[in-house]
């Protein structure tokens, strides 16, 4: 229930589970665990300036011009999102999988959202934390991203 959620949620400020950021195989830098982690634990928050989407859409097209290339927007729900590209935690440098081993979950601790990255499955130390971004299709669109994943069931895009 929320109150396990919440506990665990302040366990996880105390002692978040130690991660550093390296080279990916997947995409430039990317997240890996330190020690072995255990399937349900939250491993990291993914932290940034809360925005409207307006301010998104206008950042997005400033990051791109000015060759920040994709940003680091994660979005919390159709009217908000968390920008962690000049004020963000090092859980922006997770990348997608089509066979992740995390997933994001939006929580809502004393009634604000928060994203919290959980483990899907037990992860071994140095392994590189993934999980799906659930990307919208662009329908149509010519500008897919090939999904460099790798996995067997990988779906080809990120969009
Ligand atoms: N499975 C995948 N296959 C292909 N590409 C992937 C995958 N999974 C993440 N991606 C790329 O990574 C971005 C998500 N990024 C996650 C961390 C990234 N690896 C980084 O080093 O910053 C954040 C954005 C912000 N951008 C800054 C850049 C740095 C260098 C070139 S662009 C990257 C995404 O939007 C993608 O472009």
């Amino acid at each position: 229930g929320d109150d396990q959620v919440l506990t665990r949620f302040n366990q996880l400020q105390k002692r978040k589970k130690p991660v550093k950021f390296a080279r990916s195989a997947i995409h430039n830098w990317g997240l890996y665990s330190l020690e072995s982690i255990t399937a349900g634990e939250m491993i990291i928050e993914y932290v940034g300036e809360k925005i409207r989407q307006e301010v998104a859409d206008l950042r997005e097209i400033k990051y791109t011009e000015s060759g920040i290339g994709s940003s680091y927007l994660f979005r919390i729900d159709e009217g908000t999102v968390v920008d962690a590209t000049k004020k963000g935690g090092i859980a922006r440098f997770i990348n997608h999988s089509c066979d992740p081993n995390c997933t994001a979950k939006i929580i809502r601790v004393g009634g604000t959202k928060r994203i919290v990255i959980y483990a899907l499955r037990d992860i071994e130390k140095d392994e590189e934390l993934t999980y799906d971004y659930k990307f919208e299709r662009e329908i149509g669109s010519d500008d897919r991203i090939p999904c460099l994943c790798g996995s067997a069931n990988c779906k080809g895009f990120l969009n």
